[in-house]
């Protein structure tokens, strides 16, 4: 998968997981809609969720930097499928233990693991000191989404995490 990212600019630019994955050449930064490219775009308020079947619709994982503050509905105004990544906990140190507000780098890490490329997640997530420890805290749920055929049975699984929360 090819790794874009839809550059807001609107956080901390020294925090910004997005533009450290963009110095590596690790993603590509794109600094409007217009500009960024179709793919499967990871939207936290999609209906659906991601699935190993998403392999088949783009080889483009899209992800939208911007601050939480700023990231409603209506921020993700990008063209491509869009989707919510499952149940999985954040590692980084602002939102550690939080579920589903992922930073970038992780949630393109999930995205590609999920995608099975297990190995370009490690990659990206090396590149910070907490990379190591989001897949260590989510190495169940990872790899039983990445064993599924499909969004419903995605969801079948993240059900079981929402109930033991
Ligand atoms: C809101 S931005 C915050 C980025 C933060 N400033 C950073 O430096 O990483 C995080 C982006 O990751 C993706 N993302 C995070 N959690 C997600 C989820 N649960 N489902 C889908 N996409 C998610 C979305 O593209 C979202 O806009």
């Amino acid at each position: 998968m090819n790794l874009h990212v839809r550059y807001e600019g609107d956080d901390d630019p020294d925090k910004c997981t997005a533009r450290k994955l963009a110095r590596f050449d690790l993603a590509e930064l794109h600094r409007s809609d217009r500009a960024t490219p179709y793919g499967v775009v990871l939207n936290p308020h999609a209906e659906q969720a991601l699935s190993p079947a998403d392999r088949e619709v783009s080889d483009r994982l899209v992800a939208l930097d911007c601050s939480w503050e700023t990231a409603g509905e209506a921020m993700f105004s990008i063209d491509g499928e869009h989707r919510a990544l499952p149940f999985l906990v954040a590692a980084n140190p602002i939102n550690y233990g939080k579920p589903f507000q992922l930073t970038t780098v992780e949630a393109l890490a999930a995205g590609l693991t999920i995608l099975g490329e297990r190995d370009r997640a490690e990659q990206i997530l090396a590149k910070f000191t907490w990379g190591e420890t989001f897949l260590e805290m989510n190495a169940e749920p990872l790899r039983r989404y990445a064993d599924c055929e499909d969004s419903s049975e995605v969801v079948e699984i993240q059900q079981e995490y929402l109930d033991r929360e």
